[in-house]
């Protein structure tokens, strides 16, 4: 759907002259990046704090579909998806190493589109490109990233630590991303079978954002440390809520009760799910890629917590004999089962 113009083969620059051509614009922002690019390995020096470390891949076809993927968004979500696991750890994410793997397929012009958002998220969340690896694949593009934060040690919030009584909070809204997949996906199966119809995604920027541009959730943290709230436990949706939500009682050997009415879903989410015969309470849980936080709190800081209107409660922490609840709109009881997203079982690539 989307056209490429120029063309220039990364043959002509070979590895070295690309690698090059993609970091010399690289500025050094943290004083914690000692040695960036260039060296055998990147040099940090975090000063006292302790070192946060995460990795996510992301493949051509499985997690994205280059049909309808902007290779400048997709290079912008790479860096989200990967700085969002930092903040979940209630962290400041400061470097970045970015491998990448490509075909011939792939002209100089389109990598440079790839750097060019993975560079534009970095600037904007205040992080580092300090390394990385670039190297040919046979088919598909694969982006592998490592996120590099820090945090001190008494800040750090796991996924184990929520507590009976806690209430459970989640950040923005849920359901959006996969929505805007549904769209997408339609849109691209028209213009296979029609290539003249241009896509018609008017009035839905919001949901195809959330997509294609998610945003990670800094100003969570953030906000955190400004009401001086330390989450018992978090952890960042990239699954689903049912799914991240298991992880933590899992981890927290408890259980919980969530309610149906409480999660935060968007008016154009639930609008367009429906128009897709889906119910939106089901995208919301399991839908995944949100990127959205989801936490527990101590009950002594809800007074705190409740005015903000972004983050909505949307239940509390059980013993763990109690299960994992979803009470729906009609006072039914349901078990939580993990039905995120899931890269071995989905049938969606
Ligand atoms: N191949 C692997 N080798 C070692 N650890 C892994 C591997 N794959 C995943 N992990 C670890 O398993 C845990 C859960 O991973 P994952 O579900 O991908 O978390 P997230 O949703 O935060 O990316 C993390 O601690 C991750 O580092
Ligand atoms: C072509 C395509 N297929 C499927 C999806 C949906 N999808 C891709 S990744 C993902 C969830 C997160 O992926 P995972 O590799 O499990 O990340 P992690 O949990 O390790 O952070 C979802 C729902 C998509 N965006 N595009
Ligand atoms: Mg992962």
């Amino acid at each position: 759907m989307f056209e490429q113009t120029d063309r220039t083969e990364i043959a002509k620059l070979g590895e070295f002259g690309l690698i090059d051509h993609l970091t010399k614009h690289i500025h050094i922002k943290n004083e914690s990046s000692i040695k960036g690019v260039g060296d055998d390995a990147a040099v940090l020096d975090f000063k006292g704090k302790k070192a946060l470390i995460s990795t996510d891949m992301l493949l051509e076809g499985i997690h994205f579909d280059l049909a309808f993927t902007p290779l400048k968004h997709l290079g912008y979500k790479a860096i989200m998806v990967n700085l969002s696991d930092i903040y979940a750890m209630n962290g400041m994410a400061t470097q970045v190493t970015v491998s990448l793997g490509f075909s011939s397929k792939f002209s100089l012009e389109a990598i440079e589109e790839l750097y060019a958002g993975m560079l534009l998220a970095c600037e904007k969340f205040n992080v580092d490109i300090i390394g990385g690896d670039t190297t040919s694949s046979r088919q598909g593009l694969v982006i592998s990233i490592t996120s590099i934060g820090y945090a001190d040690e008494s800040d750090i919030v796991y996924r184990n630590g929520a507590e009976e009584g806690d209430l459970i909070c989640v950040s923005g809204d849920l359901g959006g991303a996969y929505v805007g997949l549904q769209l997408l996906e339609r849109e691209k199966q028209v213009f296979l079978t029609n290539p003249n119809i241009q896509p018609d995604l008017e009035g839905k920027d919001y949901i195809v954002e959330r997509q294609l541009k998610p945003e990670a959730r800094i100003d969570i943290v953030d906000l955190l440390k400004k009401l001086k709230i330390k989450p018992t436990s978090m952890i960042d949706i990239s699954d689903g809520l049912a799914s991240e939500i298991l992880h933590i009682t899992r981890q927290s050997k408890k259980g919980c009760k969530i309610y149906e009415e409480k999660l935060p879903i968007d008016p154009m989410t639930a609008e367009t799910a429906l128009s897709f015969g889906l119910d939106p309470t089901v995208c919301a849980l399991s839908g995944g890629e949100d990127y959205e936080l989801l936490f527990t709190i101590k009950q002594a800081d809800y007074d705190q917590m409740k005015h903000d209107v972004d983050i909505s409660i949307i239940g509390y922490i059980t013993e763990e004999s109690a299960g994992n609840q979803l009470i729906t709109k009609a006072g039914n009881v349901h078990d939580i089962k993990a039905q995120g997203w899931n890269a071995f079982t989905s049938t969606q690539s």
